[in-house]
């Protein structure tokens, strides 16, 4: 762990502006949260968060450019040199989006209260302007032994936002912490208030759940803890989750995740999974390309109409659905884009023939679907190397192999 030469880290030293300009006007002002925490331990740090006594309309006059996202809550974002830092007054509870809070909260004064009504002691740290750490439930100690602790009582803080219970696990899997006990007792038990949550929450903490670099430990909790029985569509298949395989390699988007799953049970679409986790229509079709490519993989192995039909964007993530999926799995980033720049076409857009030399080539026949059925042989037969993609020769071809209009 570092700690003399923390301020030295980029993040913060690009932050430390702001944290500035709201002391010398007479506010206390902290980083707080995840960044401290990160910074602790040495890992690459995200985003820095700030907490303040000034209020979100003394922040708004102070700077220049405030987003105000969440002002009943708040929290506004600070635009400073390009970057974006939220920036929260102390308050006393959460701003944690479920019905039965009220919607205003209470600012406060001191950061020791605001750090109080925070999910776990890593996570309730802070740093002042000079680098110097506030720890008031021994997170700094926790980080040394690796335990995931509520700040406090574990039934309030899980009760506060169940949203917490999920956040434990993907601690688990991004640290490869333990869990201490009576923190797992409570999470078990405050698992079903898990149902009320917003779905798009629980998507984003599963997402970094199964991207964390102990990922395996992650999922022995959500599996010894019951808790993927609270989660969409594993409610209903219970048993899906023990028929991944075991151990997995770390997932990097929520579309490999529904890749996996459907892979390992085909008969849950990976539709279904969009829609019950609410996820856009980006990540469902890059769920529908990675999981149909693993499917032609498993029964042609990887050639050219593959790799045609998967964006570059997700190679890596079918090398990594391979290598968890099948044995000596030995495809490379380098094998795939090889692969694509040996193609003979790239998008059915260049193929040297189109709608309208068919309607010429065959005058008697009615336009219809078979222009489209028929260009897409042509272009599996262009990509996989059986005819070469020249007018004429495709046309000689095509003479010999009209098309079926029945
Ligand atoms: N349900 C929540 C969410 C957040 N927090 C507090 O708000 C901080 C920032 O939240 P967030 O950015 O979601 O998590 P991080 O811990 O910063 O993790 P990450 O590095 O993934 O951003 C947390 O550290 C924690 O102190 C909390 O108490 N309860
Ligand atoms: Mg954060």
């Amino acid at each position: 762990m570092k700690n003399g030469d923390v301020m030295e880290k980029n993040p913060f030293e690009l932050a430390k502006p702001i944290l500035k300009k709201l002391v010398d006007h007479g506010y206390q002002a902290f980083f707080v949260g995840g960044c401290v925490r990160d910074m602790l331990l040495d890992r690459p740090i995200g985003d820095v968060d700030i907490a303040t006594s000034a209020q979100p309309h003394e922040v708004q006059e102070l700077f220049e450019k405030v987003i105000p996202v969440g002002i009943k809550h708040g929290t506004v974002i600070v635009r400073h040199q390009h970057e974006s830092y939220e920036v929260t007054t102390f308050r006393l509870d959460g701003e944690y989006s479920d019905s039965r809070h009220p919607d205003d909260v209470e600012f406060i004064q001191t950061i020791d209260q605001d750090l109080k009504r925070r999910d776990f002691t890593i996570n309730a740290l802070a740093m002042d302007l000079h680098g110097h750490v506030i720890d008031r439930f021994a997170g700094k100690k926790d980080l040394e032994r690796r335990l995931i602790r509520t700040v406090g009582n574990g039934n309030e803080r899980f009760s506060e936002d169940p949203l917490r219970i999920i956040r434990a696990l993907r601690f688990a899997s991004q640290l490869g912490f333990t869990i201490e006990q009576e923190t797992l007792s409570n999470m078990i038990r405050q698992r079903p208030q898990i149902n009320g949550l917003a779905v798009e929450r629980i998507t984003t903490e599963v997402t970094k759940l199964f991207s964390g670099a102990f990922v395996n430990k992650g999922l022995d909790y959500l599996k010894s803890t019951e808790i993927y029985k609270q989660l969409p569509v594993m409610i209903e298949y219970p048993y899906m989750i023990k028929n991944l395989p075991n151990p997995i390699k770390p997932l990097q988007s929520f579309g490999e995740v529904i890749a996996l799953f459907h892979f390992t049970e085909p008969d849950v679409k990976v539709d279904r999974w969009a829609k019950s986790w609410k996820c856009s229509n980006k990540i469902k079709q890059e769920a529908e390309q990675l999981a149909n490519a693993l499917f032609h993989y498993q029964q042609f192995g990887l050639d050219r109409w593959l790799v045609y039909r998967l964006n570059t964007s997700i190679f890596p993530g079918f090398i990594r659905l391979g290598e968890n999926l099948f044995a000596r799995f030995l495809v490379t980033l380098d094998d795939l884009q090889q692969m694509t720049e040996d193609l003979a076409i790239h998008s059915i857009r260049e193929l040297d023939i189109d709608g309208n030399d068919l309607i010429q080539l065959f005058p008697e026949l009615k336009k219809g679907p078979w222009i489209k059925n028929y260009l897409s042989r042509l272009e599996k037969a262009v990509v996989n190397g059986k005819l070469k993609n020249n007018k004429t020769e495709l046309k000689e071809w095509i003479k010999w192999n009209p098309p079926e209009t029945n």
